[in-house]
């Protein structure tokens, strides 16, 4: 198995570009599915995720060109196919299929979603959403069959903030006959993303981005260009690990508004941060004060960048306590940090980290940004090669990362 060798200790300098995001481009591409003509994607990530995607579209009967960051998708001659198994479970957002071949199709048969399972990740507002909107949902030994005849509009309040049951009841509602609201919704930038290229497909959808979002149903959707915004995740990481290895980055292609909390707690615990127009400048200083840091749903703390800041964390002074409140234990990186010599405890929803000095060891990432996190403390390890295993999942959302870290003067490579 592959692994990822990483000699620390050097400070990263030098300018990054942010990709487009993970969590716009595993909904923007299964959105394409709604429309009846070409649909091009531009600022499209190379990432895991989205290569799985192309290929169940093209088993659905899209016709799908990827040339560089732009994505060309032909659902013209789409057809409505079981999903039980197979591609569907290597990622979590395969979810979208749902409420895309439900909006095209009326019906849907698709294995749940697989993907980065730190926890149990129910779907139970995707599917409260379809059934209001008239859908009959079968569970049928763990494959979801859904079918309406036809879609109506409906008033959905979501129980939990769910950027996912957000997206998905778009999705379908955008096919549906009449209004739909939804509230509680979440207000993800992934899902002003969403909204903006379903509109530019013909959609009537308004709102997203705050807590109720309103979709007018209409009766067919047409392709169109829609460029993908950056991931401010990916970008979250290369500010953490800019200012752990005490170093001096230019983050490029990056919306500061959707840095604001990470900026924030950076801005606390001491690192010297300039925001530019599209870019964030690090510089990252000897000395860190220990913070408490609440992830939250949008706009507050990422809970995707939870992991990676504990890292940084560990070379704060004193006790940070990072809570996460969107999962209740999102922790596996923590007893892989423990090995590299971190000093640090899980209690309840909490890490709690008191600073220490990292050494290099062999580690395994269990999900993407427990992968980060890995990545992030091997960065910091003054002797000897951290090793890290579990590559797979940090190729989920990281593009090019090896390469952008070799360019920030990291010695990083790949071995296995
Ligand atoms: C592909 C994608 O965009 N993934 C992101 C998306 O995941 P995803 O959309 O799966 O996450 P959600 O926003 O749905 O989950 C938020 C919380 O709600 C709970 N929940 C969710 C749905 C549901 O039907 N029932 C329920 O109880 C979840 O267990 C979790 O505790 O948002 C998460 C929270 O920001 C991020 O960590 C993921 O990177
Ligand atoms: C949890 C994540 O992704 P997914 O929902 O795709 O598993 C993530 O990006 O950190």
């Amino acid at each position: 198995m592959e692994k990822l060798m990483i000699r620390g200790g050097r400070p990263l300098q030098g300018t990054v570009q942010i990709s487009g995001a993970k969590n716009s481009a595993v909904a923007l591409v299964p959105a394409a599915l709604l429309a009846e003509s070409e649909v091009v994607l531009d600022n499209l990530p190379h990432l895991s995720d989205v290569a799985v995607y192309s290929e169940i579209l093209q088993e659905l009967g899209a016709v799908v060109k990827w040339d560089g960051d732009v994505m060309r998708i032909d659902p013209s001659d789409l057809q409505s196919r079981p999903m039980p198994n197979g591609k569907v479970k290597l990622l979590r957002a395969s979810y979208y299929l749902m409420g895309a071949m439900l909006g095209r199709f009326g019906e849907a048969t698709i294995g749940m979603p697989g993907g980065c399972n730190f926890e149990p990740r129910p779907i139970d507002q995707h599917i409260k959403g379809f059934e209001a909107l008239g859908a009959t949902v079968k569970n049928d030994h763990g494959s979801i069959h859904i079918s309406a005849k036809q879609l109506r509009g409906a008033k959905i309040y979501l129980d939990v903030v769910s950027v996912g049951a957000t997206i998905n009841i778009m999705l379908a509602a955008s096919r549906a006959k009449g209004s739909t609201i939804i509230e509680n919704a979440a207000k993800e930038p992934e899902i002003i993303d969403v909204a903006t290229l379903l509109n530019a497909m013909g959609a009537k959808i308004k709102g997203a981005g705050t807590e109720t979002i309103r979709i007018e149903g209409v009766d067919s959707l047409h392709g169109c260009r829609h460029s993908i915004i950056p991931d401010r995740i990916q970008a979250g990481t290369y500010m953490i690990a800019a200012a752990a290895t005490r170093g001096n980055v230019l983050i490029d292609n990056v919306i500061p508004k959707h840095m604001e909390a990470m900026t924030a707690k950076l801005i606390e615990m001491g690192v010297h941060v300039e925001e530019l127009d599209e870019a964030i400048r690090i510089i990252g200083r000897p000395e860190y004060s220990a913070i408490d840091v609440k992830a939250l749903v949008y706009p507050g703390f990422a809970t995707d960048l939870q992991s990676p800041m504990t890292s940084l964390l560990t070379q704060a002074n004193g006790v940070s306590i990072l809570t996460d409140y969107v999962y209740s234990n999102r922790f596996k990186h923590v007893p892989e940090l423990v090995r590299m010599g971190a000093n640090i405890r899980v209690e309840g929803r909490s890490a709690i980290v008191e600073g220490s000095r990292l050494n290099a060891a062999a580690v395994r990432a269990s999900d993407l940004r427990a992968g980060a996190a890995l990545v992030v403390a091997g960065l910091t390890v003054k002797e000897g090669v951290t090793e890290v295993s579990g590559v797979e999942y940090i190729d989920r959302g990281y593009d090019n990362l090896v390469e952008n870290l070799q360019l920030l003067g990291a010695e990083v490579w790949r071995e296995g």
